[in-house]
């Protein structure tokens, strides 16, 4: 094995108290937009700091399957919109009553407000038929793709740029109107733009639609079911 020449390691300190706090605090405040977003456009070197960060996240065997396709076009932007409207009206036809009335109520998509979308998907081939990692999920190329949704949103939440992700979509739908090709996985259509203020709880908690579980509910001890 080739040794690992010294300058490629650096020291691991835990963070200051106060970077710590900024870590704790995009991480608590992250919240999904879907209608505070500002029009004003998102600067080229944030949006490239954005996109760095989402490129720095962990991927199977450092597969990186990801692109990221980045999205200004009010025309792409308008297709989208349809797009959703077509199957946010299959999925409220999923619930009755009372429920459907509150599905209905609730937006879901900041898809024309927000002045920017970008659009994440995964390759499955990035990396060749055989990688390290993945030999036994092929899903964890998807998974490492999710990873860098999550490192751009909380690297947003830093820069005050909202993010909403939106899956109301038909994949069809999307890949037409972007020309993504078969073998390439639509994961994430992401919209962004300043705001200038968010949810302190998630917006769907505040609506009545589902509240956060308590985690002493999810948390298991040592096997399936032993609640700690
Ligand atoms: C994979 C995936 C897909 C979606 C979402 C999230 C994720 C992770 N969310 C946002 C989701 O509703 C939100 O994260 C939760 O309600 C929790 O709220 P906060 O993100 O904490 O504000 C979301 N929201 C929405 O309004 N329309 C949508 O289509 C989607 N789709």
């Amino acid at each position: 094995m080739r040794p690992v020449p010294k300058d490629k390691r650096v020291r691991s300190q835990a963070f200051s108290s106060a970077q710590r706090a900024a870590v704790y605090r995009a991480i608590e405040t992250r919240r999904d937009v879907r209608d505070q977003f500002l029009p004003e456009p998102l600067p080229e070197d944030l949006v490239r700091r954005l996109l760095e960060a989402a490129h720095r996240a962990p991927s199977v065997g450092f597969m990186q399957p990801w692109n990221f396709i980045v999205i200004r076009d009010p025309a792409m932007r308008a297709g989208a919109h349809r797009a959703f409207l077509r199957a946010n009206e299959e999925a409220a036809e999923l619930f009755t009553g009372e429920r459907q009335a509150l599905y209905r109520s609730l937006k879901l998509e900041g898809i024309l407000k927000a002045p920017l979308s970008i659009c994440i998907t995964c390759d499955p081939e990035r990396a060749g038929s055989v990688v390290l990692g993945r030999t036994h999920n092929p899903r964890m190329d998807v998974y490492s793709t999710v990873c860098a949704v999550q490192n751009l949103w909380l690297a947003a939440r830093a820069e005050g740029v909202g993010v909403g992700w939106v899956s109301i979509f038909h994949d069809a739908d999307i890949r037409s109107l972007l020309g993504i090709p078969e073998r390439i996985e639509i994961v994430a259509w992401l919209c962004l733009g300043y705001v200038d203020e968010l949810y302190s709880e998630p917006e769907l908690a505040v609506k009545g639609w589902r509240q956060r579980l308590p985690l002493e509910e999810l948390v298991y001890a040592d096997r399936w079911g032993n609640q700690e």
